[in-house]
């Protein structure tokens, strides 16, 4: 059974359409990135998959349920954006607290070890940085040792060190075969820690599969060569290529095939072509290209 299945779900507020017939099946045990530009329609997205906001139209289902029974159940944790803590208590208090609401909740001390909140157990929640709040607000969110872990920017408010443990905190819960979606705009956090990548923009999915498979299918590999001062027409129907720059008289060939990009340019071009060079695939090219207005 998918852990999440979206089936033609579109939702709109007032004129705008933030959200529009997306189709989306997902396995469980499965970790999946939702990329997209600010304003692509993620955080509509989960709050629809969290029971929070109604699609207007279509069909959603967690583990075969609708998303707020799957919520009732304790199958979903969920780190949002927003949400605080209660400043007087202590993160040990406030974890037990929610770690209570739930039938068959993680052990006590593993929460503290994986969200890596141990040594500030004692530590009132209004004395925390920014950082440790959003580790506060993961601990919360596996709690209850859900099916499904759902992650909205949780990484927003973290400098370079909290991020990564915060993401090895993330692949320690991924690992125990649980299902997690996390929302980000960040190409390097969807490559790094997820298994797939969805990319969203103006509420569709613009494409789907892993970070490898989406850069070589947006022409995110580049063959580069000086051109000097010979003509570049042409260049744009050698086999594989989608966009051509000229700069500082060197030439860029954006291709999803560099090989064939490369064989032609040697065999069916009379260019002499000297300092040859292609470039790995580059996401953020990908990304730009997929998410770009029209
Ligand atoms: N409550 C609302 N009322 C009206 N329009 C909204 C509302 N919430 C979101 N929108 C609009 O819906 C679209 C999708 O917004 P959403 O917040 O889902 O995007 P996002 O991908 O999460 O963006 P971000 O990365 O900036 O958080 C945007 O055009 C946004 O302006």
């Amino acid at each position: 059974m998918d852990a999440i299945s979206f089936s033609g779900v579109t939702r709109t507020y007032g004129d705008v359409l933030a959200v529009d017939g997306l189709d989306l099946d997902i396995p469980a045990g499965r970790t999946v990135a939702l990329l997209g530009p600010n304003g692509a329609g993620k955080s509509t997205t989960i709050n629809m998959l969290l029971g929070l906001l109604r699609p207007t139209s279509g069909e959603i289902k967690v583990f075969g349920d609708t998303p707020s029974r799957a919520v009732a159940r304790g199958r979903v944790g969920a780190m949002l954006q927003e949400g605080s803590l209660i400043p007087e208590l202590t993160v040990a208090e406030t974890v037990g607290f929610v770690r209570g609401l739930y039938p068959d909740p993680l052990p006590f001390d593993e929460i503290l070890r994986m969200a890596d909140l141990t040594d500030l157990a004692g530590r009132r929640a209004d004395r925390l940085s920014g950082g440790q709040t959003q580790r506060v607000r993961f601990a919360l969110a596996v709690a209850g040792a859900p099916r499904l872990l759902v992650l909205d920017e949780p990484t927003a408010a973290m400098d370079v060190e909290s991020r990564r443990a915060f993401w090895d905190s993330m692949r320690t819960y991924a690992a125990r075969g649980h299902t997690v979606l996390f929302a980000t705009h960040y190409l390097e956090e969807a490559d790094q820690n997820s298994d797939r990548v969805v990319v969203i923009a103006r509420g569709r999915v613009v494409a789907d599969g892993t970070a490898a498979e989406i850069k070589a299918g947006a022409g995110g590999q580049a063959v580069s060569f000086t051109l000097g001062a010979q003509p570049a027409a042409g260049l744009d129907a050698l086999p594989g290529v989608v966009a051509v720059e000229i700069a500082s008289g060197r030439a860029v060939l954006r291709t999803s095939d560099a090989d064939a990009t490369v064989d032609a340019l040697y065999r069916k071009t009379t260019l002499d072509v000297h300092g040859l060079r292609i470039d790995g695939a580059d996401l953020e090219d990908a990304f730009l290209a997929l998410t770009q207005e029209p």
